[in-house]
């Protein structure tokens, strides 16, 4: 049997859409085991365990099977426990999670027949978001760079003394949703706008430079749009602007918001952070302290 574990992941980091992300530690667990041939089972706990389905509908089998046609695998029956930390549909890369634990599984039983890079051209060929698939499976936080087919990527250590929060509603948005409400166009402004905060984002992290990186986190692609379907979002970032406490950016897509703060969150503030979404009609809200991840993903023979 074999244990593959994928972090969750927070894509864009503000100014950074469809480039950057970053693994979290928060996890998406399989424990595969080879059974008889068109066999397929997988028991969901956790996050997502009501609805997921348990057969080869089931991303992780879906996955598995175009992985196994495209690079002429046999086709193995598995029995799969999963164990899921990441809520779904909340922008912190679950189906990244599940389609990376695939593509690892993959590689695994079929004696690690697959380069990393093909690994992360297979995920994101399936996932669509090379952002979150990257960081999913090389860890750390990750620029990637798509040319033509090919998939390129820089990974980095985020900084130890950012402290991380995550805001995450009960209510989820559909990525593709979130995307259509983007506009087509933008003008040269705010191109420049964001094409200047994330060379800077990015200089500022390779230089550790933390108050440089809170200086150009903000965004004028995707932020501005879908902080309107995520009530609260606008109030909380300027609460923490305007307290000196630090930054807030929209997860992936949403609807989770992930606070990066100069200290430890203390529990009035998480308090206060849960009036100001509540006033603005998100109550049921879990607000959970997380850390990067240095690691992508970990296989285990059980
Ligand atoms: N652990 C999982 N197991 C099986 N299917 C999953 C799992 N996680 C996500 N999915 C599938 O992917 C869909 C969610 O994809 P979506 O891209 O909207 O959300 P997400 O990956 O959680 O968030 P985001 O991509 O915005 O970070 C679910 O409806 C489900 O079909
Ligand atoms: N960069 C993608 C990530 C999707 O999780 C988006 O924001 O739409």
């Amino acid at each position: 049997m074999i244990e593959v574990s994928i972090p969750a992941t927070t894509a864009n980091l503000g100014c950074g859409f469809d480039v950057l992300g970053m693994a979290l530690d928060i996890f998406y667990t399989v424990r595969v085991q080879t059974i008889k041939e068109n066999q397929y089972i997988i028991r969901n706990r956790g996050e997502g365990e009501r609805y997921l389905p348990e057969d080869e509908r089931n991303l992780f089998f879906r996955t598995i099977k175009k992985i196994s046609k495209w690079k002429n695998f046999p086709e193995l029956g598995l029995e799969v426990e999963a164990f899921n930390q990441i809520p779904v549909s909340r922008g912190l890369g679950s189906s990244a999670a599940c389609i990376s634990a695939a593509v690892a599984t993959v590689n695994e039983l079929n004696g690690r027949a697959l380069s990393i890079e093909e690994m992360i051209h297979f995920a994101a060929q399936i996932e669509g978001h090379p952002d979150n698939v990257i960081p999913a499976m090389v860890g750390g936080l990750t620029v990637a760079m798509k040319n033509g087919e090919q998939i390129h990527y820089q990974k980095f250590p985020f900084f130890d003394n950012i402290h991380l929060v995550a805001c995450i509603p009960e209510y989820t948005l559909s990525t593709e949703e979130m995307r259509r409400i983007l506009p087509s166009d933008y003008s040269r402004e705010d191109v420049i706008f964001n094409l200047s905060r994330i060379a800077y984002l990015v200089g500022s992290i390779f230089r550790q430079d933390r108050e440089g990186f809170f200086t150009a986190l903000d965004d004028a692609i995707h932020q501005p749009f879908r902080g309107q379907k995520i009530p609260g979002f606008f109030e909380v970032r300027g609460y923490l602007r305007e307290k000196g406490m630090g930054e807030a950016v929209i997860s992936g897509s949403g609807s989770t918001v992930l606070l990066m703060l100069r200290d430890p969150i203390t529990t009035s503030g998480k308090e206060k952070i849960s009036e100001l979404f509540a006033q603005k009609g998100t109550k049921d809200l879990i607000i959970k302290n997380v850390n990067w991840q240095n690691q992508g993903i970990r296989v285990k023979q059980l």
